[in-house]
């Protein structure tokens, strides 16, 4: 025998009561014994409460009352509820005449909606040919005399439901009340909330069922709320002890009164769905199938109240005289987390419940708020309570990890000695983000990283490309989702919270909307994005006024413009600090050597204490391709710049690279690396633009190219034979001191050198270590060019998306 219990929801007009007589048919013509319990159709149970509430207080209740008829019947032929509709008008006119009920009363009224939902459904089966039988739960369950939350007597209770099913036994459905049982007096009594659940189990232990199934209106129990969490994904088994801690937050069908009766006879429970015949829902049993966390829970509409005094240190009954105070009011306290040195003590309660507990309180600890033992009993009202059930102390670190890194601090957190569970008091604001990050962090084998990409340009344009082309393999190989929620240039944006596909030009031309970077800050927070990370492919002076800004609301950077790593080294210092004070990180890898691995190199012989003694080289792609195949062929010097800037090889004003600025940028990163605190003022810069040709728009410098030809073939022709030019950084000096030599200038070179065999567009950097001695370590590789600078800031990209 299997106990079938449908809710409200599934009794609802319209599809939902069809389905329901066609799932009962359907099991019935399949041959499954069946029993079926009903709640009171859609809202019938509140409406039947607000009626009662308005006749009590001499309202006019009666047009309520009447569409609460009409809903009864109004789809459905030849039904006859001329008895329950009779009671009901006499209980509600004895209810108005008297100006008040009692829960006696109430009971007799609330009671009507099952009886009604239980009588259609029979009626509905029998023309279908079905046996079936109404079954008026009062004759079979009773209880104690507690109207509203009664007790059932279970010996009596169990020996009339045996009783009558051995006389109903076989094809027959019986089609049980839920909710309504009675006293031994034989006058109505309720089972208290969730009443209709607890009928069905109360039922499954009497008949010992094969399972008991609950019909809701979702298809199982989640991972976490999917209206919330959009990655939620469905539970296929749990455990009764795990159930029952999700019932504490707040899933009523799996509250202990429903659960323990099944725990008792090891009746597996399984929520279904009515609405989706499919679905194989969620099933509850004894057996701890898999181990691990399980659900994310969520409490709102509670206020969390804290209890703060210096003179609460080593007091004994402090904590007593709390509850003792709160449960005079009957106020229930649904956590508690007390410092170890007892000098504050904060707990949650109802949210209506705060303002009562916060007096109780004050009238509690009078005299010790005279003493100056307590100084303050205060209310936080928008907080909600998360709880991670599953959850243990070995691997919290890793949500609570993920809730810094997003800038959620738990107000409280408290955890459970033998039942795995970890609970956390969270603003209410910052609880949508706050459910994913966790979610994320634990259920999900993907983790989403947010994205704000400024700059579609070269590099920036060309790293979206590649981002959307390799978005899947990612997702495959790293498990991370790469989701990027706007892009913007200098002047507009487009935001996509669920990620710009590869049509992001087209938008960004039709449908960009001007912005500032609050507008950026906003939508992630709107949107409760997490795993924040900005990237600037820029190469503007103003775009690093940002920064802080960004760092401050979440963001880590990643950035291929130099500006931000060589502003004043006051500057420098700041965004750093901020990046500490906040957990934010800053990668900018392609600042110098575009993909090649330099950077992080660097910074780990200097963090491992290699003496780095001298970094010289040639630190410009666009400045070695030009030198190099100029050096090499019979070709203008015009010819071959502009064969530089077509690859896509200099800054967007190329005479950042010619004047030396480019490279000067890149050296001092690089000093900086080493604890260095020079300024770009102290780079010593050949510049290789002749003066007049230095100022003006860049469209008028790029015509005028060829005056360059006549210079650089004369420095060209002057080299001693077998030389070669090169324009190089070189950062030397005693770099233990504050400052080191910082100098970017052309050199003619033997052709044989290290230097002068460089080809292409590739730099080459020679960092000289004490333990290297004269043998420098050498890093050589592409020094420019949009695929691999995107590819290099890829690479940051994922770094920090693979954090812990
Ligand atoms: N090319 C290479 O080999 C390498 C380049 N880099 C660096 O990469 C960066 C980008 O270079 P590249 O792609 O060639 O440059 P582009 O000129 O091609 O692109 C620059 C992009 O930045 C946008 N932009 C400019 N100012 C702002 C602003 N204030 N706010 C938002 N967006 C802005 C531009 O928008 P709009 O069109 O509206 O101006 C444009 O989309 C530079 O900093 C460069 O130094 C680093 C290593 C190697
Ligand atoms: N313009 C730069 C690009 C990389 O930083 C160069 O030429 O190296």
């Amino acid at each position: 025998m299997k106990i079938l219990k449908f809710g409200g929801k599934s009794l609802a007009n319209g599809k939902g009561i069809h389905t329901v007589v066609d799932i009962i048919h359907d099991k019935v013509k399949n041959g499954e014994k069946i029993t079926v319990v009903l709640s009171a159709r859609g809202n019938s149970t509140d409406e039947l409460e607000e009626i009662l509430e308005k006749a009590s207080k001499n309202e006019n209740y009666k047009d309520q009352l009447n569409a609460f008829k009409n809903y009864q019947i109004e789809d459905f032929e030849n039904t006859n509820f001329d008895s329950e509709f009779n009671t009901l008008d006499k209980l509600f006119e004895g209810v108005s005449l008297l100006g008040d009920y009692s829960k006696r009363i109430k009971d007799q009224v609330l009671s009507q909606g099952e009886v009604i939902s239980a009588k259609l459904v029979t009626q509905l089966l029998q023309k279908k040919n079905i046996k079936a039988n109404f079954t008026d739960a009062r004759e079979l369950i009773k209880t104690d005399e507690q109207f509203g939350e009664a007790q059932p007597l279970n010996d009596l209770s169990k020996k009339n439901v045996i009783t009558h099913f051995q006389k109903y036994n076989g094809s027959t459905v019986n089609v049980v009340t839920g909710f309504i049982a009675s006293n031994t007096k034989k006058e109505t009594t309720t089972l208290g909330r969730n009443g209709s659940n607890y009928t069905a189990s109360l039922l499954a232990n009497y008949l010992e069922a094969e399972e008991l199934q609950s019909y809701t209106h979702v298809n199982g129990i989640y991972t976490a709320n999917p209206d919330l969490v959009p990655g939620a994904k469905k539970i296929e088994q749990l455990s009764f002890n795990e159930a029952n801690e999700l019932a504490y937050f707040g899933a009523n069908i799996l509250h202990a009164k429903t659960i323990i009766p099944l725990i008792e006879k090891n009746i597996p429970l399984r929520i279904l769905n009515t609405f989706d015949r499919d679905s194989e829902g969620t099933v509850i049993t004894s057996e701890v199938r898999e181990k691990g966390i399980k659900s994310l829970s969520v409490l709102e509409n509670v206020a969390l109240i804290n209890l703060q005094g210096r003179g609460l240190l080593g007091k004994v009954g402090v904590d007593a005289r709390i509850f003792r105070a709160l449960a005079h009011k009957n106020i229930n306290v649904s956590f508690i987390s007390q410092g170890s040195s007892e000098r504050g003590i904060g707990f949650v309660v109802n949210a209506d419940k705060s303002k009562e507990a916060k007096d109780v309180l004050e009238q509690e600890f009078e005299a010790d708020f005279q003493k100056h033992d307590v100084s303050a009993i205060s209310i936080e009202d928008e907080v909600s309570v998360v709880s991670i059930v599953g959850q243990d102390l070995s691997t919290f670190h890793k949500p609570y990890n993920a809730l810094i890194k997003n800038q959620i601090t738990p107000l409280l957190f408290n955890n459970t000695v033998n039942g795995k569970n970890v609970s956390l008091v969270v603003r209410k604001a910052q609880l949508h983000r706050a459910l994913n990050v966790i979610h994320g962090e634990i259920f999900e084998i993907s983790k989403k990283v947010n994205l704000a990409i400024f700059g579609h340009g070269l590099v920036g344009g060309t790293l979206i490309d590649q981002m959307l082309q390799s978005a899947k393999q990612i997702e495959k190989r790293k498990n991370i989702v790469l989701n990027i929620f706007t892009v913007a240039n200098s002047k507009k944006v487009v935001f996509d919270k669920d990620g710009i596909d590869t049509d992001w030009k087209a938008k960004i031309d039709k449908e960009g909307k001007s912005y500032t970077i609050e507008d950026i800050i906003k939508f992630a927070d709107e949107h409760h994005l997490e795993n924040l990370i900005a990237i600037d492919n820029t190469a503007s002076v103003d775009f690093t006024k940002n920064y802080i800004p960004l760092v401050t609301h979440g963001f880590d950077l990643v950035s291929s413009n130099k500006v931000a790593n060589t502003l004043s080294f006051d500057f420098y210092k700041e965004l750093r600090a901020k990046l500490d004070k906040n957990q934010k990180q800053y990668l900018y890898e392609t600042n110098v050597g575009a993909g090649l691995p330099l950077i992080d190199t660097i910074k780990l012989l200097h963090l491992s204490g290699e003496n780095i003694t001298r970094i010289k080289g040639i630190f410009s792609g666009s400045l070695s391709y030009l030198f190099n195949t100029f050096s090499s062929e019979e070709r203008q010097f015009s010819e071959v710049l502009q064969e530089a800037i077509d690859k896509g090889f200099t800054e967007p004003d190329p005479r950042e690279d010619l004047c030396g600025n480019d490279v000067a940028r890149k050296l001092l990163i690089l000093a900086r690396e080493l604890d260095l605190s020079n300024e770009f003022e102290d780079v010593s810069i050949q510049n290789l633009i002749p003066e007049y040709l230095r100022t003006g728009e860049t469209s008028s410098f790029l015509k005028r190219l060829p005056e360059l030809n006549e210079v650089y073939q004369k420095v060209k022709e002057e080299q001693k034979p077998g030389c070669v030019l090169r324009y190089i950084g070189d950062l030397w000096g005693d770099l233990s001191q504050q400052k080191g030599n910082l100098d970017v200038k052309l050199v003619s070179v033997p052709k044989s050198s290290a230097l002068g065999q460089v080809k292409g567009s590739d730099s080459i950097f020679e960092i000289y270590t004490e333990s290297y001695g004269d043998q420098p370590i050498v890093i050589q590789g592409a020094g420019a060019g949009a695929a691999v600078t995107a590819r290099g800031v890829f690479g940051d990209i994922l770094r920090l998306a693979d954090r812990e």
